[in-house]
Parts: C-alpha cells; sequence; structure tokens
C-alpha cells in the first residue's frame, strides 16, 4: 500500500535573459497532493500537461525529494536516493535511461542483477517478461535505434524484471500500438489480481479510456493539487455526468485558475 500525504515540491528555472541574471521562477510543480494506493488495485492519476502527475511519480519512486509531506510505502517512509523502499517498487519514470550499446535483454537483466537477482533468475524472468509484453522480435537487438514503442516495452520490463510488489508507472502506454496497450492492460489487470500478486499499481495518464477500463482509485490532479478522487462511477456521480471525459473537465477545470508560476530572486 502507497500513502501519500500533502506533497509538496517546488522547482527554480532559471531566467535567461541578459537582465534577469539572479532571478528565476518558481514552479511549484505540486503543492498538495494526497492518496492512497491499495494492494491488489490500479491507482490512475489523472490530470491535464503539466498537472504534476510526473513529479509526484518521481518522488514516490524514491527519484526526487519532497518539499514537504509524507509518502509511505509499506509503512515504511520513502527518502530520496535510499534504498529502503525501492527494492519493492519498480518504476518506469519519463527518463527511460536504456544504455544504447546493450541489447534489450542486457539491459533488463542488467537491472535484475542490480536488484539482486542471479543472472539465470534475471535472464528466466526476461523470458517471462517478453512473452507477455510481445518483445521477443527485438530481445537480442541494441536498444540503439529502438522505436519509441519498443524502448517503452523494454523499459516497461526492466522496471518489473525483480517482480516488484509496488509498481509506478508514468504514462506507460505511450508509444505503444493498439496491440501493445491491449496486451499492457491485460498484463496490469493479471498483475493486480491474486494470482499475479495484488500488486499495489500507480500510473499517470491523460488518456480517459485507459482509466475508466483499468482504474479502480482515480485521483484527479490539477495544478499540483488533488481535487478530487474516487472510482470512476463515483467521481461521475459526483457532477451529475454520465461522460467520464465531461467529468473530468468539470473536476479539473472548474477549480479557479492558480498561477504555478511566480518570479522571484533564485535563492
Ligand atoms: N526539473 C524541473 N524544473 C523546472 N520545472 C519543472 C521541472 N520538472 C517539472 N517542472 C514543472 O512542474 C510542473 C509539473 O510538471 P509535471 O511533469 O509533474 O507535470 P505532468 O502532470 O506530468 O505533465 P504532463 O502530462 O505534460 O507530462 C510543470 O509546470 C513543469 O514545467
Amino acid at each position: 500500500m502507497i500513502r501519500v500525504e500533502n506533497l509538496s515540491k517546488h522547482f527554480i528555472r532559471q531566467a535567461s535573459g541578459r537582465w534577469q541574471r539572479g532571478k528565476g521562477e518558481v514552479v511549484q510543480a505540486v503543492k498538495d497532493i494526497s492518496f492512497c494506493a491499495e494492494d491488489g488495485q490500479i491507482t490512475g492519476l489523472l490530470g491535464a500537461n503539466g498537472a504534476g502527475k510526473t513529479t509526484t511519480l518521481r518522488m514516490i519512486g524514491a527519484l526526487l525529494k519532497q518539499d514537504g509531506g509524507h509518502i509511505l510505502v509499506d509503512g515504511v517512509a520513502v527518502q530520496a536516493g535510499q534504498q529502503a523502499t525501492q527494492a519493492q517498487m519498480g518504476v518506469l519514470s519519463d527518463a527511460r535511461g536504456l544504455y544504447p550499446r546493450l541489447s534489450a535483454r542486457e539491459n533488463i537483466v542488467y537491472y535484475g542483477v542490480l536488484h539482486g537477482m542471479s543472472r539465470e533468475q534475471a535472464h528466466q524472468r526476461v523470458d517471462v517478461l517478453a512473452e507477455v509484453l510481445e518483445l521477443k522480435p527485438i530481445l537480442e537487438r541494441r536498444c540503439d535505434g529502438f522505436s519509441q514503442g519498443e524502448k517503452m516495452k523494454t523499459a516497461l520490463a526492466r522496471a518489473l524484471v525483480h517482480d516488484p510488489k509496488n509498481i509506478i508507472l508514468d504514462e506507460p502506454t505511450n508509444g505503444l500500438d493498439v496491440l501493445a496497450t491491449r496486451a499492457l492492460r491485460e498484463f496490469l489487470r493479471w498483475l493486480r489480481s491474486p494470482a499475479g500478486g495484488s500488486k499495489c499499481i500507480i500510473f499517470s495518464t491523460h488518456i480517459m479510456q485507459e482509466v475508466e477500463r483499468l482504474c479502480d482509485h482515480v485521483v484527479v490532479v490539477a495544478h499540483g493539487k488533488t481535487v478530487a478522487q474516487g472510482s470512476v462511477a463515483a467521481l461521475l456521480s459526483q457532477v451529475g455526468a454520465t461522460d467520464f471525459e465531461d467529468a473530468f473537465v468539470k473536476l479539473a477545470f472548474d477549480q479557479s485558475a492558480e498561477p504555478s508560476i511566480q518570479t522571484r530572486s533564485a535563492a
């Protein structure tokens, strides 16, 4: 189970103009995000571009340190850069970061070994994941020159190689064709089921269909804040809509617009 409470994070974006030296824009990427992702459920973070989804997932994956708030993974506090929660976490972040000179198989096995698997175990797991994610045709090819979808499938397999209990996926269907998207959806449903290990799965998206088809719990994020959460049915009834896209637009955009960017002297 992953519990996120009152998470916040800002970035300083340096101004580039000659007369702006020393000034910076404060980008409050995440202002106040709270939700709970249960085991055996798929939780979707749904929000417009720039809403703060990636930043939130990177903090949960211990890739970024939060300014405020708490993240508990199975009761253990997440600390950026520390190993405590990472062993049981599979993270597909926006930076796919594959080694171009290694084959898809080598990239995945390498991560498995880093997670403490023997090479034999890691190779066995690659064969299982290659079947499910339809990776077989590219498994022995160097990643250099891979298409977006091929990179995505390889990065997904790499994130899941150590069979983590908690799975964090940032826009996992980005670049996948319709068959690969369907295969991934099926796989996520299986991972959520008792047979697949009742994993705790969080993913971000702005695709409504994906949320409607997959999510048990939806967290709507706007301007860095949680503005609504619940099942698809609960969110529909909250705003009296029958179409989920209409519900999302009401929930995410009917908020009074709050700027995320302010100019100030950079510290
Ligand atoms: N390293 C950074 N430096 C400066 N600003 C950043 C940085 N990372 C994110 N931001 C800003 O924080 C805000 C939230 O970004 P984030 O990537 O979390 O949004 P998102 O919901 O994932 O968007 P998208 O759906 O477009 O991927 C945006 O305004 C973005 O420009």
